[in-house]
C-alpha cells in the first residue's frame, strides 16, 4: 500500500479523543477509501497524564503545541485545541508556514482568521479544511462548497448551535430550568469552554459567517453579523409560541439583498410547518436555497465526539486523496468584499413579550406606542398575574419594517408600567 498520510494532533479533549477512536475503529475501511492509511504520528495536549480512554503510548508526545507543527514528521496538522487566537492560531500559522496541510474544528478561529489562513494555505499550496467547524458532523461545508457549487445561493439559514437547541427543546418538552439544562449540555460535551459563546449566539455567528463566505463567495465578515442569544427566553415565551403554533429556535440567517450581505443570529419563532421547528436536542440543520437545485435541507448531529470526529476525518480523507482546492468555494483572490446590508427597511413579523403592571390603561399605552410607531398588531394575549402583581403581555405583529417595532419598544421602555426589559423575537418566514 502507498505511504500513509501522517497526522499530528493538538488537543485531545472531546473531539481529539473522538478522532483517535474513530481512526482505531474504521482505519482499515478508511485506508481502502482514501487509497492509503491515515496514521497519527504525534500528539499534544495540556495534560499528558490524563486518562482519555485511548492508548496514546503509540504516538510521539511533543509538549509545545507550536513545535508540533515543525517537529512532528507529519503531512497534516490537526488543531482541536479551540480559541480564536492564542495557541490555536500560532499553531495554524506555524503549520502553514511549514507547508503542512491544516485541519481544524475551530469555528472561532476560522470566523476571525479564516481569510488570512486561506491566503497562507493557497500560497503554500497546501490544504486548509474545517468541515467540523460548521454544524459538527453534517457535511454542510462540503455540501455547499462542492455539491451546490453550480448554484447561485439565494439564502442560507439554520439551527447551528447544539447547546442552545438542546436547552430550548428540553425547556419545551420538560419545562426544565435554564441553568440546569445548560449544565446537562456541558456534561454531554456539547458546550464551548465558555458556554456564554453558545447561549449568547456567538458560536452560531461564527458558523454563519463561515457558511456565508462559502455560499456567497464573499470575504468572511463575522463582525457584520447581528447577534442575539437565548438568555432572555423564558418558559412563558415557549408556552406562548406553542399556543400560537410556533417553536422557538436560535436561527442564523444570511442572504444577499442587492445592497449588501445580511447576516443575523437571533431566537426566532419558527412555524410548526417548517422543518426547522422539528429539529430537536443537539441536532443541527441548515437550509440552503440554490437557484437551480431549489431548497436543500441538511440535518444531523451538530456536536459531540463521534459526529465531530466524523467531519474531521472526512477532511483528512480528502487530503489523503490529494483533494486540496480552495477552502472556500473559490480562491481567496476572487472572494468579494461585500458590505453589510442596511437593516433600516428590513421587513418581517415579530413576537414581543412585555411584563407590565396590572392596572387600568396599560394595554392602551402599549397599543398607542405600537400605533405611533406604525406597528400593526395581529394578536395580543394577556396572561394572569404573577407573584409581584405584574402581568405578561405577548404580541404578534403583522409584517412591517423591523425598525418600527424597535421604535415602539424604545418608547415603551421609558414607561413606569414596564416591569422588565421587553423581549423581542423575529418570526421566520417561508
Ligand atoms: N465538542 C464538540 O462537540 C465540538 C463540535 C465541533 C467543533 N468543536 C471545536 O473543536 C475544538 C475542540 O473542542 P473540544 O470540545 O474537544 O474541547 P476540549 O476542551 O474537550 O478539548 C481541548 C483540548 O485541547 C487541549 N488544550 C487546550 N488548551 C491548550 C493549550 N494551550 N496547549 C495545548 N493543549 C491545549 C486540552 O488539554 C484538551 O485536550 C474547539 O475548537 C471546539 O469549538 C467542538
Ligand atoms: N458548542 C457547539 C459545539 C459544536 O460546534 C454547539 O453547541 O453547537
Ligand atoms: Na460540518
Amino acid at each position: 500500500m502507498t505511504e500513509p498520510l501522517r497526522v499530528a494532533i493538538a488537543g485531545l479533549g472531546t473531539v481529539g479523543a473522538g478522532v483517535i477512536r474513530l481512526l482505531d475503529t474504521n482505519g482499515e475501511l478508511i485506508a481502502r477509501r482514501a487509497g492509503r492509511p491515515i496514521e497519527v504520528v504525534a500528539v499534544t495536549a495540556r495534560d499528558r497524564s490524563k486518562d482519555r480512554d485511548v492508548d496514546l503510548s503509540r504516538f510521539k508526545w511533543i509538549d509545545d503545541p507550536t513545535a508540533l507543527a515543525v517537529e512532528a514528521d507529519a503531512d497534516v496538522v490537526l488543531e482541536l485545541v479551540g480559541g480564536a487566537d492564542g495557541t490555536a492560531l500560532a499553531l495554524a500559522r506555524a503549520a502553514l508556514d511549514a507547508k503542512k496541510s491544516f485541519v481544524t474544528a475551530n469555528k472561532a478561529m476560522i470566523a476571525h482568521h479564516g481569510f488570512e489562513l486561506a491566503q497562507a494555505a493557497e500560497s503554500a499550496g497546501v490544504a486548509l479544511k474545517f468541515e467540523a467547524a460548521v454544524a459538527g458532523g453534517i457535511p454542510v461545508v462540503k455540501g455547499l462548497r462542492e455539491g451546490a457549487a453550480a448554484n447561485a445561493i439565494d439564502r442560507v439559514y439554520g439551527v447551528m448551535n447544539g447547546t442552545c437547541n438542546f436547552i430550548l427543546s428540553k425547556m419545551e418538552s420538560e419545562g426544565g430550568d435554564f441553568s440546569e439544562v445548560l449544565a446537562e449540555a456541558q456534561a454531554k460535551g456539547f458546550a464551548e469552554a465558555d458556554p456564554s459563546f453558545d447561549i449568547d449566539g456567538v458560536d452560531a455567528a461564527h458558523k454563519l459567517s463561515i457558511l456565508s463566505s462559502i455560499a456567497f463567495g464573499t470575504q468572511p465578515a463575522f463582525d457584520d453579523v447581528a447577534i442575539g442569544g437565548i438568555r432572555d427566553v423564558v418558559a412563558a415565551d415557549i408556552a406562548e409560541a406553542a399556543a400560537l403554533g410556533y417553536r422557538i429556535r436560535l436561527v442564523g440567517i444570511a442572504e444577499e439583498d442587492g445592497e449588501g450581505l445580511f447576516q443575523r443570529v437571533h431566537p426566532y419563532l419558527v412555524p410548526m410547518a417548517h422543518p426547522l421547528a422539528h429539529v430537536s436536542g443537539s441536532t443541527n440543520a441548515v437550509v440552503a436555497e440554490g437557484n437551480f437545485v431549489g431548497r436543500l435541507f441538511f440535518e444531523g448531529a451538530g456536536a459531540g465526539d463521534g459526529p465531530t470526529a466524523s467531519a474531521v476525518v472526512a477532511d483528512l480523507i480528502d487530503i489523503a486523496r490529494g483533494e486540496f482546492g480552495p477552502p472556500y468555494a473559490m480562491p481567496v483572490t476572487v472572494l468579494a468584499k461585500q458590505p453589510p446590508a442596511p437593516t433600516g427597511e428590513r421587513r418581517g413579523r415579530a413576537y414581543v413579550r412585555l411584563t407590565v403592571a396590572d392596572k387600568v390603561g396599560v394595554l392602551a399605552e402599549i397599543a398607542a406606542a405600537m400605533r405611533d410607531a406604525g406597528v400593526s398588531i395581529e394578536a395580543l394575549m394577556q396572561r394572569g398575574a404573577m407573584a409581584d402583581g405584574s402581568v405578561l403581555v405577548a404580541i404578534v405583529t403583522h409584517e412591517g419594517p423591523e425598525r418600527c417595532v424597535a421604535q415602539a419598544l424604545e418608547k415603551l421602555s421609558a414607561s413606569s408600567n414596564l416591569k422588565g426589559a421587553p423581549m423581542w423575537m423575529h418570526i421566520l418566514g417561508d
